[in-house]
């Protein structure tokens, strides 16, 4: 055990003015025994060094907070490990105060569509997680065509289902169609796991490679991919997900739209799904609330995403949508790829790989970005840790601070900034990244899971000790 910790002892109080909890932010020691959280009692001043024998870590004003869950998150191994991998994943979210993540089914080879596969994933993880792991499961035509294959996939443990309703940009990881995903839902309501879904679909007229325009223009980038992308296809999956509705086939199935860019009748359509008593939730990404196609330089292949990171009057309306409750979490879909395949030399957009390198930022990013727009902490919280606990079934055991959960937690200073310069350490396989260069407010002070101090000020317990997070079986 004392490999796992930086602080190898078993029975210790943290104390904070800042504990959040579901109650509220108080100022509280929180008991953790064994992993566990034993007990949160509110006073004023911190108790003296030790209570009873037992240890008191005087954290004064910095936020004491769950840890972060990252449901969205592109580990890219087995197959792809010179993309990312578990060791430089999870070390980076330890670094970043995520303590749980879910890793999807694709980038990696092969793509995680099986029970087998799962299995391959999870050979691969053994011994290098520095945080806790689950993993969604991959829908594909082949799959969606035998549901045995699927139920096998999920009785091994897979939290719950992934598809793409176009080009996944992986060969293997085809696409599916509404009625595939129709033929899907039943099954994952009888497991009660979720259906998570990249919802953009090409529309005839625009080819996502448009030759004739300037690749290396922002512009050309962001037209290729318009919104009429993620409505359509939000409107075909929300036709399908009424069989999530009270009575329906799939009653007991949720659908959760992945990364969200579109704050227009996308979001229109998802508020209507709801009220309608669709099981439907949805997501968006840091740098979706980070970023603006306004000031993404023409050649800053760094941007390239899908959906696109789209305008600032976009950005607005989507911190208005935060704002008003509208997301159920915030992801990082944290999709690195080698420096290389972003082509930083050409900054040719079309030919570039898509996907942001994130996973270490997410929490000062996000901070940073809302402070303008009044994020509290109690929503920052909710939407990183409770609402992705929820969706990935994780939330008797974490996201959030309760007695008798695990002990996964952050302790940050949000007052506190930091410049992502050659002084700070990227612990992504790859150092590529939007956010380079940038100020961020919130340093992560320590990162606890379970109880084991994971990350303390740029350092990390010498053995990694993260567990993976399977579902238990329902069937
Ligand atoms: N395959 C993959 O990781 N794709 C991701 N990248 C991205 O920008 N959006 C995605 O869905
Ligand atoms: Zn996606
Ligand atoms: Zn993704």
């Amino acid at each position: 055990l004392d490999r796992c910790s930086l602080l190898p002892i078993d029975h210790f109080f943290l104390f904070s003015k800042r504990v959040i909890t579901p109650a509220g932010i108080i100022s509280a020691s929180v008991e953790i025994d064994n992993g566990k959280v034993v007990s949160i009692l509110e006073r004023e001043e911190a108790p003296s060094k030790e209570i009873n024998g037992v240890p008191v870590m005087d954290y004064g004003n910095a936020v004491v907070m769950p840890g972060l869950i990252d449901a969205h998150v592109h580990l890219n191994e087995p197959g792809r490990e010179e993309w990312e991998g578990f060791v430089t994943g999870t070390m980076a979210a330890a670094a970043g105060g995520v303590t749980s993540l879910v890793d999807m089914p694709l980038n990696n080879f092969p793509t995680t569509t099986s029970s087998e596969l799962l299995k391959l994933k999870l050979a691969s993880a053994a011994e290098k997680l520095m945080v806790d792991v689950g993993f969604w499961g991959g829908l594909v035509p082949e799959n969606a065509a035998n549901l045995t294959i699927l139920e096998e996939l999920l009785d091994s443990g897979a939290l719950g289902l992934k598809s793409f309703m176009c080009p996944s940009g992986i060969n293997d990881f085809p696409m599916t169609t509404g009625q595939h995903i129709q033929a899907a839902l039943p099954v994952l309501a009888k497991y009660g796991r979720p259906l998570l879904v990249h919802a953009e679909k090409e529309q005839p007229g625009v080819k996502s490679s448009q030759v004739d325009k300037d690749p290396r223009l922002y512009s050309t980038h962001l037209e290729s991919r318009p919104n009429s992308w993620e409505q359509e296809a939000i409107r075909d999956l929300l036709d399908v997900a009424k069989d999530t509705a009270p009575g329906g086939k799939a009653e007991g199935a949720r659908v959760h739209i992945v990364h969200l860019s579109d704050a227009d009748e996308s979001m229109q359509m998802i508020k209507k799904a709801k009220a309608q008593g669709l099981n439907v939730s949805v997501e968006t990404c840091t740098h979706y609330l980070a970023f603006s196609s306004d000031n993404i330089g023409d050649g800053d292949t760094r941007y390239k995403c899908a959906p696109p990171i789209r305008s600032e009057v976009n950005r607005k309306k989507l911190w208005n949508a935060v704002n008003d409750d509208f997301f159920d979490l915030l992801s990082s879909d944290h999709s690195p790829s080698p420096s290389d395949m972003k082509l930083p030399e050409e900054g040719d957009f079309m030919r570039a790989w898509g996907g942001i390198s994130s996973l270490q930022f997410v929490l000062p990013a996000t901070w940073t970005a809302g402070i303008p727009h009044g994020l509290t902490l109690e929503k920052l919280s909710n939407l990183w840790s409770r609402g992705p606990a929820k969706l990935a079934n994780i939330y008797s055991s974490k996201g959030s601070l309760e007695p008798g959960k695990d002990a996964d937690i952050v302790v940050w200073d949000p007052e506190s900034s930091f410049v992502i310069d050659e002084n700070y350490t990227i612990f992504h396989k790859h150092k590529l990244t939007p956010y380079a260069g940038q100020t961020l407010y919130g340093r992560v002070i320590t990162t606890i899971v379970r109880g084991q101090h994971v990350y303390q000020e740029g350092h990390h317990a010498t053995q990694p000790c993260g567990k993976v997070l399977l579902a238990k079986s329902t069937s």
